[in-house]
């Protein structure tokens, strides 16, 4: 009803003024719009570790925490695309509310999803304190984790290189979200990858470069790098390792991926696998035969994947 739909404004992390969706509550203004699924939550954690902590609340439709104005205007941008662009309620499908968590630590510089909800950190020296919920593509690619380890198709386990996968996919949604780079962290001011040129942040872009580590659990932050570089390659098009790919748009190549995650990836799938599931998606979605279908094909054998 009206008392739901009240319309909250706040600055920012880059000081930009935002409204979004807020409720009254107790006699104060929270942060949860219940205008989207089942709602979306936006919690702080006070710099403490346990989430997800206090409802943002104000006195006034006023918000004076940006990091926490960023996440809820963020969480609702990428609830809008799932739901627009993937024609998806919620990271379940089935509307379940979105919770985020800002403030979560000291000086804490990442973000994760924590199997139920998204959790942002402050950033730290090396970002200049630039809270992760500041991006964008962060929001995106946190969220993404949510649609994957949802989907009854997937899961795809967090080491090696289903795990690879698994963070490669939040990346490529995350660029089909934030659209108008390839890059991941650039509004944090801590770009970390690159899709277009993974190895300029040491990531591989072939599967000769593949890294055997048993770091960061068997490398799912470096060799997504593969599995990013070919996803660039269909959408943009390009010449990688003497083969050439025939682009077929971002918006395309992020439906074949979102397609292949829900669809056609499970578990243990490794990236062969995610070749097969992309051929079997842009099939299905294009037609056998299709541009589509050749590109795909291209970019994966661009890449050293057969
Ligand atoms: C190394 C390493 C990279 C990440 C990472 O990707 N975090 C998510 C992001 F959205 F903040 F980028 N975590 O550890
Ligand atoms: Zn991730």
């Amino acid at each position: 009803n009206s008392a739901h739909h009240v319309t909250g404004t706040g600055r920012g992390v880059h000081g930009d003024t935002k409204t979004f969706e807020v409720s009254s509550y107790q006699g104060q203004y929270v942060l949860w719009d219940q205008t989207r699924g089942g709602g979306i939550q936006t919690y702080t954690a006070n710099n403490g570790s346990s989430i997800p902590g206090y409802l943002v609340a104000s006195r006034t439709t006023t918000f004076n925490d940006p990091a926490a104005v960023d996440a809820h205007y963020y969480a609702a941008k990428v609830y809008d695309y799932y739901k627009n662009v993937h024609n998806r309620n919620s990271y379940d499908g089935r509307g379940t509310s979105l919770v985020s968590t800002v403030h979560y630590g000291r000086n804490y510089m990442n973000a994760f999803w924590n199997g139920r909800q998204m959790v942002y950190g402050d950033g730290g020296s090396q970002n200049g304190y630039t809270p992760f919920s500041a991006g964008l593509d962060v929001i995106a690619h946190e969220m993404t984790h949510g649609v994957t380890s949802s989907s009854d198709a997937s899961q795809l386990i967090y080491r090696n290189q289903s795990g690879a996968l698994n963070e490669a996919i939040s990346d490529i949604i995350a660029s089909d979200v934030d659209s108008n780079d390839w890059l991941m962290g650039e509004d944090i001011n801590y770009v970390i990858r690159d899709l277009a040129n993974p190895t300029r942040y040491n990531q591989p872009d072939h599967m000769s470069k593949y890294v055997n580590t048993t770091q960061d659990n068997g490398g799912v932050h470096i060799n997504s790098g593969i599995i990013n570089k070919a996803a660039y390659l269909m959408a943009d098009g390009g010449s990688h390792y003497n083969v050439t790919v025939q682009g077929i748009g971002r918006a395309k190549m992020a439906k074949i991926f979102h397609k292949a995650n829900l669809d056609y990836l499970y578990s243990n799938s490794d990236f062969s696998a995610a070749r097969s599931a992309c051929i079997q998606a842009a099939t299905a979605l294009y037609g056998a035969g299709s541009q589509e279908v050749q590109t795909v094909t291209n970019a994966f054998a661009a890449v050293g994947i057969h």
